[in-house]
C-alpha cells in the first residue's frame, strides 16, 4: 500500500485518482508523497520515507525545493490547470479597477428612509460619483507570459486593451500561446513605462524577489494600477504604499493580504481567490494526484519542477529508479554493479536536470535478495541519492 498525506482541502476528483485497494490517505504509515496546496513545507522537515511531493497549483514557493531534490524527493505541480480561473479573476479584477463597482453596490445598499421612489431617484441622484473609465483603448502591461499571463493578455487584448508582454525567459509553448499581434517589450522599464495597468504573472523565487520595488514603480505612469495575483514577496509592500500614499499609484489590488496592506485604503485585497474555483481546484488535483500515482507505480516522472521528467514504457516485470547526482560515470557504474550480479538490462534511460539526475533500468529478473545487494553497491557510490525498485503490476500472478 501506498501512503498519502494531504494538506489543505484536495478535491476528491483528485483523490479519487488513488484506487483505495492500493493508497491509504491520511492513515498511520509514514507518507511515501504528500498532496499538498499552499501548505508550507519550510517550516517542518520531510519525512524520511517520502519520495514525492504534489503542489496541486502552479507556485512551488511554499516548497524547500533544493532540500527535496537533495534527498531524492520528486517535486510536482500541475502546470496551467487553475490558469483560467486566475485569468477570469484577473479580468474582473481590472474591470473594478476601470469602474467603482465594490463602493457603488456599498451606497446603493446604504441608500435608506424613503419609499421605494425615493430610493429610485436617491440612486439616480448619486451615480455620477461613480463614474468609471473604459479598459478599451487603454494600455495593459502583463509580466510574465506562462500560462495566466498569456491568457490574461489574450483576453485584454480581445476586450480592446493596448497589451504589451514581457518575459524574458518565455518557453517555447508559451510563446506561440501569445497571440502574434501582441508586441513584447525588452526590459521591465519598457512595460512599465508604457502601462496604465500592469499585471504581474510571474513565480516567486530569489530573482523576482522585490522585483517591484521604488525605482520601478517610479517607472510606471502617474496614477497607473498595479495588479499582484502572484505572490506578495514579488513586490515590496512598503515601497508600493508609498507610491499610493503620493499618488504615484492609484490602485493597489493583490491576492495576498498583510495586517498593513488590509488597512490601506488605496489597496484591495482578495484572499488568494486566484485558483478558488470549483473546476481549477479539480483540474489541478487530478493533474497532480495522476502525476504522482505514474511516479508511485512506475517510476516515470512528468510535471517535475526539480527533477527531469523522463517516460519510458514499462514493459519489464521489474524497474530500478535511481535518482543521483548529475556527474559523469553513474551509468557505467550501476550498469557495472548490474552486470557483477549477473542482472540483464532490458531496458534503460538517463536523463538531468541542473545538479541531478534520473535513471531508469528494467530487468527482466529480480528478488529480494538480489534487489538488497544491488541497492547497498548503488548507495555506496557517494553521488547517489535513492534507489527504489518497483514490481510491475502487470506481472503480477
Ligand atoms: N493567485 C493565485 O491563486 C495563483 C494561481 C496560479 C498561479 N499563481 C502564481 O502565478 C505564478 C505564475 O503562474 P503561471 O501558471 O502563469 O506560471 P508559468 O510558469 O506558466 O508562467 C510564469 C512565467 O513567468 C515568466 N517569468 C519568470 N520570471 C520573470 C520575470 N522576472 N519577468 C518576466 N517574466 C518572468 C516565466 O518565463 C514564465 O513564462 C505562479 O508561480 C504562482 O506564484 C497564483
Ligand atoms: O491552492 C490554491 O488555492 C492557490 C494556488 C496558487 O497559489 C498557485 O500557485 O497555483
Amino acid at each position: 500500500m501506498y501512503a498519502i498525506k494531504t494538506y489543505n482541502v484536495i478535491s476528491n476528483v483528485g483523490l479519487a485518482v488513488f484506487p483505495k485497494d492500493q493508497y491509504v490517505i491520511n492513515g498511520e504509515q509514514e507518507p511515501d508523497a504528500l498532496l499538498i496546496r499552499s501548505q508550507n513545507l519550510h517550516r517542518g522537515v520531510l519525512p524520511v520515507s517520502l519520495l514525492a511531493i504534489g503542489r496541486a497549483g502552479a507556485g512551488v514557493n511554499n516548497i524547500p525545493l533544493d532540500k527535496a531534490s537533495e534527498n531524492g524527493v520528486v517535486v510536482f505541480n500541475a502546470p496551467g490547470a487553475n490558469a483560467n480561473a486566475v485569468k477570469e479573476l484577473v479580468i474582473a479584477i481590472l474591470i473594478m479597477a476601470a469602474r467603482p463597482i465594490l463602493p457603488a453596490i456599498n451606497w446603493t445598499k446604504s441608500l435608506t428612509n424613503g419609499d421605494a421612489a425615493d430610493v429610485t431617484l436617491q440612486a439616480e441622484a448619486g451615480k455620477n460619483h461613480y463614474r468609471g473609465t473604459e479598459l478599451a483603448g487603454k494600455t495593459l502591461g502583463v509580466i510574465g507570459l506562462g500560462a495566466v499571463g498569456s491568457k490574461v493578455a489574450d483576453m485584454a487584448h480581445q476586450m480592446g486593451m493596448n497589451v504589451i508582454g514581457y518575459d524574458p525567459y518565455i518557453s517555447v509553448e508559451h510563446a506561440w500561446q501569445v497571440q502574434s499581434d501582441i508586441p513584447r517589450a525588452d526590459s521591465l522599464k519598457e512595460v512599465l513605462e508604457a502601462s496604465d495597468y500592469v499585471t504581474i504573472h510571474i513565480p516567486y523565487n530569489e530573482r523576482n524577489k522585490n522585483l517591484i520595488g521604488a525605482e520601478e514603480l517610479l517607472m510606471m505612469k502617474k496614477g497607473a494600477v498595479l495588479l499582484n495575483y502572484s505572490r506578495n514577496g514579488i513586490v515590496e509592500e512598503t515601497a508600493v504604499m508609498a507610491a499610493l500614499n503620493v499618488g504615484q499609484l492609484d490602485q493597489y489590488w493583490t491576492d495576498f493580504a498583510s495586517d498593513a496592506l488590509i488597512k490601506h485604503d488605496k489597496v484591495v485585497v482578495t484572499p488568494h481567490l486566484g485558483g478558488t474555483t470549483k473546476e481549477a481546484e479539480d483540474n489541478c488535483a487530478q493533474m497532480v494526484a495522476t502525476t504522482l500515482r505514474k511516479y508511485l507505480e512506475t517510476g516515470e516522472i512528468e510535471h517535475s519542477v526539480n527533477y527531469p521528467d523522463v517516460r519510458m514504457p514499462f514493459n519489464s516485470p521489474y524497474r530500478l529508479t535511481l535518482l543521483h547526482q548529475n556527474v559523469p560515470n553513474m551509468v557505467g557504474r550501476v550498469a557495472t554493479i548490474l552486470a557483477d550480479l549477473n542482472i540483464n538490462i532490458a531496458n534503460m534511460i538517463n536523463a538531468s536536470r541542473g545538479d541531478f539526475a534520473y535513471t531508469l533500468i528494467d530487468v527482466d529478473q529480480m528478488d529480494d535478495e538480489l534487489y538488497h545487494k544491488f541497492e547497498e553497491k548503488c548507495l555506496s557510490i557517494d553521488e547517489m541519492i535513492r534507489v527504489r525498485g518497483i514490481r510491475n503490476a502487470k506481472f503480477n500472478g
